[in-house]
């Protein structure tokens, strides 16, 4: 027979497979009553043998206590921002002038993925375990929303699989998706209670909370977009497959994330995301492209606080749909 502790970590691996399928690959493979069945059952074992209990047990995603204030982090790899083009001329030259920095007249590659229109956040993971979330604040210093940022199902407490590095900083974009942020604010009004504006409005409120116990109640997620600080591990040399590996590694990626070469796959791109814009499950307010290779990146580097390598390029401002 198995002992307890053989028993219990059985059922928290079988539980953190359940949340990835369901929270970060959308193809859950039990109906949620097996899901819940799991979860009572490592409940149970940890609430009569509280020693068992761990930080990272997929049920200790709730914290009890308030905070008093969020304290501050500083990002050890700044949080970069993006440049614009607002139009197909803006992008254009912006593929023109890379080709002529990296001396090349050939397609660049690039990552495409839909801008989510959300908060931006750091996830700090050392030997697997999700050990701080953090704002991107200023870009150099953020806010401790760990406790928040832990009742999100979308995130891992702990990185799945092996490989990965001691220390991986992962930068994600956290949003309220629109059949979450609708139902909400319909509950809001049925109960005379404050109702959001836009669902990234109900993101930024929602990781304001310091009390992490209304956080939980709302139904964010986050799409990771790229890493920041990496210590003892190395990452592919190309910004598509470094995304596939957060994902195999537990983390939520972008379904519509693609890799095109040359301006007029982009644009294509770009035309055929925007086409879809009001059918996606989530805000989007532009797309961001991005010289897919890492060595690229490196050669390009920043102008003051934007990188070279990457630009978002913007759709037209959505008038405010009339509630
Ligand atoms: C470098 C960078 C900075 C901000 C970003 C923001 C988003 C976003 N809002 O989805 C996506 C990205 O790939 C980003 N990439």
């Amino acid at each position: 027979a198995m002992t307890v502790v053989e028993q219990i970590t059985q059922l928290r691996s079988l539980l953190e497979q359940y949340n990835y399928q369901y929270y970060v690959l959308d193809a859950p493979t039990v109906p949620d009553a097996e899901y819940d069945r799991v979860f009572h059952a490592v409940k149970e074992l940890e609430d009569r043998q509280p020693e068992l209990r761990r930080s990272d047990s997929p049920t200790q995603r709730v914290g009890a206590a308030p905070l008093d204030g969020f304290e501050q982090v500083r990002h050890e790899v700044r949080m970069l921002s993006l440049d614009n083009a607002f139009n197909e001329q803006d992008f254009d030259s912006f593929d023109t002038r890379l080709k002529k920095l990296l001396g090349r007249d050939d397609d660049i590659e690039y990552a495409c993925e839909p801008k989510l229109d959300g908060v931006a956040v750091s996830l700090l993971y050392r030997n697997g375990v999700l050990e701080r979330g953090a704002t991107r604040g200023d870009g150099q210093v953020g806010e401790n929303i760990t406790s928040n940022v832990r009742t999100i199902p979308s995130i891992p407490l702990k990185l799945i699989g092996s490989g990965y590095p001691d220390v991986l900083e992962v930068r994600g974009e956290i949003y309220m998706p629109r059949s979450g942020f609708e139902a909400f604010n319909d509950k809001a009004r049925e109960l005379y209670e404050k109702e959001f504006v836009n669902p990234r409005n109900a993101a930024a409120g929602s990781l304001r909370q310091l009390d992490p116990t209304v956080t939980a109640k709302r139904p964010l997620q986050m799409c990771c977009y790229s890493v920041g600080l990496v210590e003892g591990g190395d990452l592919p040399a190309r910004h598509s497959e470094i995304l596939a590996q957060l994902n195999q590694w537990g983390l939520r990626i972008n379904v519509d994330s693609a890799v095109v070469s040359g301006a007029k796959a982009c644009m294509n791109y770009y035309s055929r995301l925007g086409e879809r814009r009001d059918q996606l499950p989530m805000d989007i307010d532009g797309i961001v492209f991005k010289v897919n290779s890492i060595a690229d990146q490196q050669r390009l580097g920043f102008v003051s606080r934007a990188p070279r390598w990457a630009i978002a390029h913007k759709f037209p401002a959505q008038e405010e749909l009339t509630t």
